[in-house]
C-alpha cells in the first residue's frame, strides 16, 4: 500500500552525487545543490546535456547514492542505495524515462504491467484499461505488447503504468526527447494534467525549454551540477537573472518566427571532474567580475535566494 506523504513533497538539500570509475577522476555530477517540489506543483529542471539533471533525478529515486546532503520525500529521508525497495519514502515516487523500452518488459502485455502498479497501490477498483483511457489510448490496447505501439503511444503506456502506483511525486527524465515533434507537447501536457489532477508533484526534466515553458509552474536551471536559478516560469521568462539562464533563453527560436537568436555563450561546458574555481560559470560569463573567480555564489535555492550569481547576491563582506 502506498504510504501517504505529508509535509513538503520533495526537498533536496545540499546534495552531492558522484560517479566513480576506477582509474578515472571522480565526476561530481551533482555538486552541492538544492531543489524543492510542492504537492500539485510542476517544476521543470532544465540545462545543457551533462549538467547533472539525470543524476539528480536518479538520486531522488534512490537509484544512485548521495555522497552527502539530504533528500526528503514527504519529510522522510531517502535511504542509501540498496535499501530502496523497502524505503517508505520512495513508495510514492514514480519515474518515466526517456526510452519507455527500457522500463517496459517487451514480453508482457501492457495491461499486465499496468496491473502490477495497481497491485502495488492496493487499488482494486481501477483497471488497466481505465488507465489506458486516461492517457488517451483505446481500452483494448491492454492486450497488446510494447512493440505494437508507436513511440508516443509507448510513452503514454509508461505514464499509465507510473500513474497506476498512485505516485505523490512523478519524475519525467527527458520523457519527450525520443518522441516525434508532434507527440512531444501532447505527452508533456498529458503528464502535467494527470499529475495536477491527482495532486501529485511533477519534476519534469528536459532540455526543451519551449515545452517546459508550456507546462511548468516553476523552473530550475542547472549548470555543471548546481541549480543556478529558480523561479516561477513566467517570471524567469520575462526577466531571467542569471547570465546562463539568459543565454539559454536567447537560444530558443522565438514563437512569432522573428528568428533564432544565437546563444551568446563562448566555449564549452567545463569538465565536471575538474570544475572552475569560484563561480563555475565564470569562464563563459560575459559579466565576469573578480569575485566570480574567487568565490562561489550561494544562491539558487530556497535557502539562499533564487539566483546563484554575484550580480544578484550581495558580495561577502570582509571580516572587520
Ligand atoms: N555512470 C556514470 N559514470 C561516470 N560518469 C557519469 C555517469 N553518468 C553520468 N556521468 C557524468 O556525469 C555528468 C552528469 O551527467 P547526467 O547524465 O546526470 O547529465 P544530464 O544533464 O542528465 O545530461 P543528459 O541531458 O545528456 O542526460 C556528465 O559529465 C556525465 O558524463
Amino acid at each position: 500500500m502506498t504510504m501517504p506523504l505529508t509535509g513538503p513533497l520533495l526537498s533536496v538539500e545540499d546534495l552531492v552525487v558522484e560517479h566513480r570509475t576506477p582509474g578515472r577522476p571522480v565526476v561530481r555530477a551533482v555538486a552541492g545543490t538544492g531543489l524543492h517540489v510542492a504537492a500539485g506543483e510542476v517544476v521543470g529542471l532544465v540545462g545543457e546535456s551533462g549538467c547533472g539533471k539525470s543524476t539528480l533525478a536518479r538520486a531522488v529515486c534512490g537509484l544512485h547514492g548521495a555522497a552527502s546532503g539530504r533528500i526528503l520525500i514527504g519529510g522522510h529521508p531517502v535511504t542509501p542505495l540498496g535499501l530502496r525497495r523497502r524505503d517508505p519514502a520512495l513508495t510514492g515516487v514514480q519515474m518515466v524515462f526517456q526510452d519507455p523500452y527500457s522500463s517496459l518488459n517487451p514480453r508482457r502485455r501492457v495491461g499486465a504491467q499496468i496491473a502490477d502498479g495497481l497491485r502495488t497501490a492496493g487499488d482494486t477498483t481501477t483497471s488497466p484499461a481505465d488507465l489506458l483511457e486516461r492517457v488517451g489510448l483505446p481500452r483494448a490496447f491492454a492486450g497488446r505488447y510494447p512493440h505494437e505501439f508507436s513511440g508516443g503511444q509507448r510513452q503514454r503506456v509508461a505514464i499509465a503504468r507510473a500513474l497506476a502506483a498512485r505516485p505523490s511525486l512523478l519524475i519525467g527524465d527527458e520523457p519527450i526527447s525520443a518522441l516525434d515533434a508532434s507527440a512531444q507537447a501532447q505527452v508533456a501536457r498529458l503528464m502535467r494534467d494527470l499529475a495536477v489532477e491527482s495532486g501529485a508533484g511533477l519534476l519534469f526534466i528536459s532540455h526543451d525549454l519551449s515545452v517546459v515553458r508550456l507546462i511548468a509552474d516553476r523552473i530550475a536551471v542547472m549548470y555543471l551540477g548546481k541549480v543556478v536559478e529558480t523561479g516561477p516560469t513566467a517570471e524567469v521568462w520575462a526577466d531571467p537573472k542569471h547570465p546562463y539562464t539568459r543565454a539559454l533563453l536567447a537560444a530558443i527560436p522565438s514563437p512569432d518566427g522573428a528568428g533564432v537568436l544565437p546563444a551568446e555563450l563562448p566555449g564549452d561546458v567545463p569538465d565536471p571532474a575538474d570544475p572552475p574555481a569560484g563561480c563555475r560559470f565564470h569562464p563563459r560569463c560575459p559579466f565576469v567580475m573578480d569575485v566570480c573567480r574567487e568565490r562561489e555564489p550561494l544562491g539558487g535555492s530556497a535557502q539562499f535566494g533564487p539566483v546563484a550569481c554575484w550580480l544578484h547576491e550581495p558580495e561577502p563582506s570582509s571580516p572587520s
